[in-house]
């Protein structure tokens, strides 16, 4: 192991060489026609400071990338503010180089340049569940995936009657799809941001190929312009003996309920399918309201999907809103890294909050991670306080805690990074 050498920055000449022991560790093929599209992608935003490498005998065997993104946070009236984050991607090490520390040593050195760099939090997609705890990250957003089995007798929705959905090419999706998708994001807190860049490489535009089967594109358009953006493909064709073929639903984007609606209602009239999977959806799809059966829509999985670890508690709390007033003072403890830990007073109202170091006695001890969990309001603390690291120290302080963090809508992020 002496011959392993830890790089950061990583420049981008090495972009090639780097993402091809990622490839390799997530099960991808560095040497297959993709790779070169991937590789356009990495090095369209590479920032060779947040990217780490370890080197051993001239070979990648270790990788680690951050970006800036920013993340909806719960906002005033039941909308959503925005928290500026650090967000881990690219992790891996090679099966040769496994458990000797050499993840420990780079999200070592990224936490703690983030830290300097005045990140509030850090967020990521975790591969597998045991992996990030011990470096302070908890599951705060979950996603779900459903078949809608819409020729199922109750499947069917009705248009919403004030607008309309016709079928685009990429090129012209491209002009609409990254101010839809803003005003989308907006509804829900959990979602991370798409630049236009993001748009571009997936819809292969601006010198971008696209990546996999091309999907049907759509968009819905209302009294007020595009606000729609569906794309489906289909994974089985249909067959004369009567078998209906499947699809799959790519984006289901819509910045109003109507457009979520008409969205719903044209995968509700395509002929010759009978099941469409949507993965990577909000644990609580709202369509089942609109089906006359909600049964046609069954839930095949839901899970955690986006990891945070509060690197700043102050700034993290005070930059989200409330749903009730109240006051809390919460001993935070627990950070081996000593970024999140001490005292903080939390005081909110409707309108603001503010978030502040004290003396004054806790209400309540939580541990770093079980406030990272339902900083987005997506789950209670009495719920995870079966896990430990809830400890109420006032009487009704854990109520008072669930109602203040508890958002209506569960936290869902629609973007991988
Ligand atoms: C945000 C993302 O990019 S998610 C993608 C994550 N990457 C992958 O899943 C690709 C395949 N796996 C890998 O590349 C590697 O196994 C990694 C990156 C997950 C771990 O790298 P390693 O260098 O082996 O981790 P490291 O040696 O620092 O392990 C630290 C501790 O975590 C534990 N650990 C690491 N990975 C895992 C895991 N997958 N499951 C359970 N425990 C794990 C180790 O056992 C060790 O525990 P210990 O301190 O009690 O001994």
């Amino acid at each position: 192991m002496s011959d392993i050498e830890l790089v950061n920055p990583v420049p981008v000449e090495e972009a090639r060489p780097w993402l091809a022991a990622v490839s390799t560790a997530l099960l991808g093929d560095p040497y297959d026609d993709d790779f070169s599209r991937r590789l356009a992608r990495w090095t369209s935003d590479w920032i060779a400071e947040r990217t780490w490498g370890a080197r051993s005998s001239g070979r990648w065997v270790g990788t680690l990338a951050t970006e800036p993104r920013r993340i909806t946070v719960p906002g005033p009236d039941g909308g959503t503010g925005e928290l500026a984050v650090d967000a881990l991607t690219g992790v891996t090490v090679g099966v040769t180089h496994r458990r000797r520390g050499l993840l420990t040593r780079m999200i070592t050195e990224s936490l703690t340049a983030a830290k300097e760099r005045g990140d509030a939090a850090s967020i990521l997609i975790a591969a597998e569940w045991p992996i990030y705890g011990r470096f302070g990250y908890a599951p705060a957003a979950d996603d779900a995936t459903y078949t809608y089995y819409s020729r199922h007798s109750g499947a069917a929705i009705t248009p919403s009657g004030t607008g309309s959905v016709r079928q685009v090419d990429p090129a012209e999706l491209g002009e609409h799809a990254h101010r839809i998708f803003a005003a989308a994001r907006a509804r829900r807190v959990g979602q991370v941001d798409r630049s236009e860049l993001w748009w571009r490489r997936s819809l292969g535009l601006g010198g971008f190929e696209r990546i996999g089967k091309t999907p049907n594109y759509y968009l819905r358009e209302g009294s007020a312009g595009p606000d729609g953006v569906l794309a489906w493909r289909t994974t089985q064709d249909f067959e004369l003996d009567g078998s209906l073929g499947a699809a799959e639903v790519v984006e289901l984007v819509a910045a109003n309920d109507d457009a979520y609606r008409d969205l719903w209602a044209l995968l509700s009239g395509l002929d010759v399918i009978g099941k469409i999977r949507l993965p990577d959806r909000p644990v609580d799809e709202q369509v089942r309201w609109l089906l006359p059966d909600g049964r046609a829509l069954k839930r095949t999985y839901s899970g955690d999907q986006t990891w945070l670890r509060l690197l700043d508690v102050p700034a993290a709390l005070s930059a989200r809103r409330y749903s009730v007033p109240g006051q809390l003072v919460i001993d935070v403890v627990g950070d081996s890294m000593g970024f999140a830990d001490g005292r903080v007073l939390l005081e909110a109202d409707g309108a603001a909050a503010s978030c502040t170091r004290t003396e004054a006695s806790a209400d309540l001890r939580l541990s770093h991670r079980a406030l990272a969990a339902s900083y987005l309001g997506g789950r209670t603390l009495r719920q995870l306080a079966i896990g430990g690291g809830v400890e109420e120290l006032r009487a009704g302080a854990l109520v008072r805690a669930d109602a203040m963090f508890g958002t209506g809508l569960a936290p869902w992020n629609a973007t991988g990074f």
